[in-house]
């Protein structure tokens, strides 16, 4: 009988290996053909370690930090102007040659003109922003937001710059004047996040996050958990670039609820001040973007009228746009429902939205170029003392004032230094765009096909010393005078480059000269028992984190 049982259970037994075998061989087959698409060019490539994560295995299973990730791809393709690699089994081109960079990112740009980032998504309100947007679109809200870090804008946000200085200079006055000795000693990274965050909240949305004087401020801590790991945010990535389609049907945000609702709390609040308070005169990022929404909510009720299709006529005045941003941030909605015309460019979910990136993107990229920059003064206390000297000299010259222009124009040590800086710590160490119009390489046969990402190590160029000779060096010099001419154009790219190059950098680099001007002239910054050199690397920060914070120790600088 037990015998008889067996027998018969035998075809189906056959039946299950030879599917399982099917599908192995189709699997295998398919991956196959996929990993050979760089081969078939003959493009050089650097193989891939794992056949499911194509190059990326390291970086996924978090033994490698993205930033070092993508400059070991740089370096093993050493010798080569660029080179394959696959993410998963998607084929993307590393660039390695400055040259061909400015040419895919500046001079052909109408071929690259978006990131590799997933579309921008109807269900995720705040996901439609300045660095997500594609094409034509992405095109005219970069048109419309860029005057909002003009020369006459930021000379008005010099005033709101200098209040936050002031806080500052209030809490490093305490810590450095109190008696328990360890007070004095800070982490770089939360005191520069904290103050980055009270300036774009003050400058970009006339908002008072208070971060420095309040242990417990919830802008801070949202600041935090958007950049914390989360499985949430990690388990989604996979999946996007796995299976995007799960993404888009789950609609599965990428931002976390509580964050979404936070901002848009603190939006509609912001717009509804705002309308109470109209005598109050703005000239911050929030009323550049209540102002665009009014102005084109304005022309499309003077279209639908022309064009007779619209009976009554509305009013496109900023108390009525006022009142549509706020009806649309309700409850979490950025979109509000009259507004799903194909015709709106500027809808609640992409005012929203940008209002979220620039307050990431302009905190946390300035926080850590602070900090890295105070760490190497206090390592390199001569450079230190280089800046202070430069900065009393130009005050000297100014009344012992430092205004907009001086900041702007006669810092020129400083300017070095916090190049120098982003050099050798670019806070967004890879770049990266998306073919859109298949592209042949000059003097080559290869041709970028449309829908390959194209993929640019910061990090590995600022780092290669056929660029920068002693590249582990911290030396301002670099960027000094005739040096500076010297620099290869394309191999320094700490904002990016072509039409897509960093909306915030003057701003970035003018609250940076502010405050540096501020602590330098006020403190001296020490090595102490708690700072690390060299810097360890946390590999499962989306950023590049070092372990464990950046200490130094602040000291109330003698003055004769
Ligand atoms: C040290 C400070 C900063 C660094 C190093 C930095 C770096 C970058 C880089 C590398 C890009 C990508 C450029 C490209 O793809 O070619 C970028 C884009 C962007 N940055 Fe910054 N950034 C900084 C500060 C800021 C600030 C202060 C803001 C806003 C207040 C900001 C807002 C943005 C936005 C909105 C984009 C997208 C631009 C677009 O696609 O049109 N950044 N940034």
């Amino acid at each position: 009988m037990a015998a008889f049982t067996v027998l018969s259970t035998l075809p189906s037994v056959t039946s299950v290996v030879l599917i399982v075998s099917s599908v192995a061989l189709c699997a295998a087959y398919y991956l196959h053909k996929k990993y050979s698409y760089w081969a078939k060019r003959g493009v050089p490539y650097v193989k891939p370690d794992s056949w499911f994560f194509g190059n990326t295995k390291e970086m996924i299973f978090q033994r490698e930090s993205t930033t070092f990730m993508f400059a070991r791809l740089y370096n093993e393709l050493a010798g080569h102007k660029f080179g394959g690699y696959y993410r998963n089994h998607k084929p993307f081109l590393v660039l390695r040659d400055p040259e061909l960079i400015r040419l895919i990112f500046v001079k052909n740009f109408s071929h690259f003109h978006d990131r590799n980032t997933p579309d921008e998504r109807d269900f995720d309100p705040l996901s439609r922003h300045l660095l997500n947007l594609r094409g034509q679109r992405w095109k005219n809200v970069r048109y419309k937001l860029t005057p909002t870090f003009s020369s006459g804008k930021l000379k008005g946000m010099h005033e709101l710059m200098q209040a936050c200085i002031l806080e500052l200079d209030d809490y490093l006055t305490k810590a450095t004047s109190g008696d328990s000795k360890d007070l004095n000693v800070q982490d770089l990274r939360e005191l520069m996040a904290k103050f980055t965050t009270d300036v774009i909240g003050a400058c970009a949305f006339g908002l008072n996050c208070n971060s420095i004087r309040d242990e417990n401020s919830e802008f801070r801590r949202i600041g935090r958990l958007i950049f914390s790991f989360s499985w949430r945010s990690y388990i989604r990535a996979i999946v996007l670039t796995l299976a995007p389609g799960i993404v888009m049907a789950t609609k599965w945000k990428s931002i976390r609820p509580e964050i979404e609702n936070f901002f848009m709390s603190v939006l509609k609040g912001a717009v509804e001040h705002r309308k109470s308070h109209t005598e109050q005169k703005r000239n911050d990022f929030l009323q550049l973007l209540i102002n665009i929404q009014a102005e084109e909510r304005k022309q499309l009720e003077s279209n639908r009228t022309q064009n007779g299709t619209q009976n009554g006529t509305q009013n496109g005045t900023q108390n009525g746009t006022q009142n549509g941003i706020q009806n649309g941030l309700q409850n979490g909605h950025a979109e509000s429902v009259s507004e799903k015309s194909k015709d709106i460019l500027f809808d609640d979910s992409v005012v929203a939205s940008n209002a979220f990136i620039f307050f990431i993107a302009g905190f946390e990229t300035t926080a850590s170029t602070l900090s890295y920059c105070l760490y190497e003064l206090a390592l390199n206390p001569d450079i230190g003392e280089k800046l202070y000297e430069e900065v009393e000299s130009v005050k000297q010259a100014h009344n012992g004032t430092l205004d907009y222009d001086a900041v702007n124009k006669e810092l020129v040590y400083m300017e070095a230094v916090i190049s120098e800086t982003l050099r050798k710590y670019p806070p967004a160490s890879v770049l990266g765009r998306r073919c859109n119009e298949a592209f042949q390489i000059p003097d080559t046969n290869v041709v970028i096909e449309e829908g390959v990402g194209v993929t640019v190590s910061v990090y590995g160029l600022h780092h290669d010393p056929q660029y920068f000779p002693e590249p582990e060096k911290f030396k301002p010099e670099r960027f000094m005078g005739e040096n500076k001419d010297k620099i290869v154009p394309g191999s320094y790219l700490p904002f990016g480059d072509g039409p897509r190059i960093c909306i915030g950098m003057r701003f970035a680099h003018y609250e940076m000269k502010s405050v540096l001007s501020y602590i330098i002239t006020n403190y001296t910054i020490h090595r102490c028992n708690k700072t690390v050199v060299p810097l360890q690397y946390d590999t499962r920060s989306v950023l590049h984190t070092p372990v464990g914070g950046v200490w130094v120790q602040f000291q109330k600088r003698l003055k004769l």
